[in-house]
């Protein structure tokens, strides 16, 4: 298993881009990264019913975001109860920060502590597949296992390979509400990466599967942080 200097990534993608398929990737090679996506954090706060997951699920079932300060509590609770902030530990964002704002918060914050984000790689798949790949997908909220009909199926139809739990559509995954996160997206991105291309952080990876992407991905964290 190859150990890396400390890693602080975040991965910018389109809805459907293949954030969750990379990351899961990642783990299996560097299993010492911690990771967090924000909506998996969303989808289990509206599972156990929190004070929070009213208003979240009512904007997430829009396409439209959760409010930034929201975002910004929930995310920087996790990095405070998990000890990311230790000056050893490799972690990764999926799916936040999603706006110039937050990003300016997680870096006030982070900056403090000396361990702020050193990689940003912004997936770039061609949108026209994306929206095939988000109408075949299929999660298990518990866990945020992702999978696709085409892709990567079930080993079992519809149930979790690990638990044997069902497989639950997400309420957004649908394409009209893809569209509006999709644009949404597409007109949050810039100033984001404005953000970090200052800080010489940011790298764009292509390719219109994640087989095409993970090699791309996987030499770029190798190159700049393998021991
Ligand atoms: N056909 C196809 N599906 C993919 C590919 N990569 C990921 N997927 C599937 O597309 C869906 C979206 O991927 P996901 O990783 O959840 O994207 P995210 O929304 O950016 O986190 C999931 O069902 C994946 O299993 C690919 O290269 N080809
Ligand atoms: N950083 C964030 N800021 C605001 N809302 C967010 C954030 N991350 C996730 N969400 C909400 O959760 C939904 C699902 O997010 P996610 O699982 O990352 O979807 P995808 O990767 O398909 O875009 C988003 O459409 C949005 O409503």
């Amino acid at each position: 298993m190859s150990m890396l200097r400390p890693l602080r990534l975040l991965l910018l993608g389109a809805p459907g881009s293949g954030k969750g398929t990379q990351t899961s990737k990642l783990l299996k090679l560097f299993p010492h990264i911690h990771s967090l996506s924000s909506g998996d954090v969303l989808r289990s706060q509206i599972s156990q019913g929190t004070k929070i997951s009213k208003t979240a699920s009512k904007y997430i079932k829009e396409g439209k975001l959760v409010p930034d300060d929201v975002m910004v509590g929930l995310i920087s609770s996790h990095f405070k109860q998990h000890n990311w902030l230790n000056s050893e530990t490799s972690w990764l964002l999926d799916g936040f920060p999603r706006t110039a704002n937050q990003a300016v918060e997680l870096d006030n914050w982070l900056s403090e502590t000396q361990n702020n984000i050193n990689l940003v790689v912004e997936l770039d798949v061609d949108q026209k597949v994306i929206l095939d790949r988000i109408e075949a997908r299929w999660v298990h909220i518990p866990s945020g296992r992702v999978y696709s009909l085409d892709y990567n199926p079930p080993k079992a139809p519809f149930k979790d390979d690990v638990t044997g739990e069902p497989l639950s559509k997400r309420d957004d995954d649908t394409a009209a509400v893809f569209q509006r996160r999709l644009d949404l997206y597409n007109k949050l991105l810039g100033p984001l990466k404005d953000f970090y291309s200052k800080k010489g952080v940011l790298h764009t990876v292509s390719g219109n599967t994640s087989d095409i992407i993970f090699p791309k991905l996987e030499s770029l964290i190798k190159d700049k942080f393998q021991k």
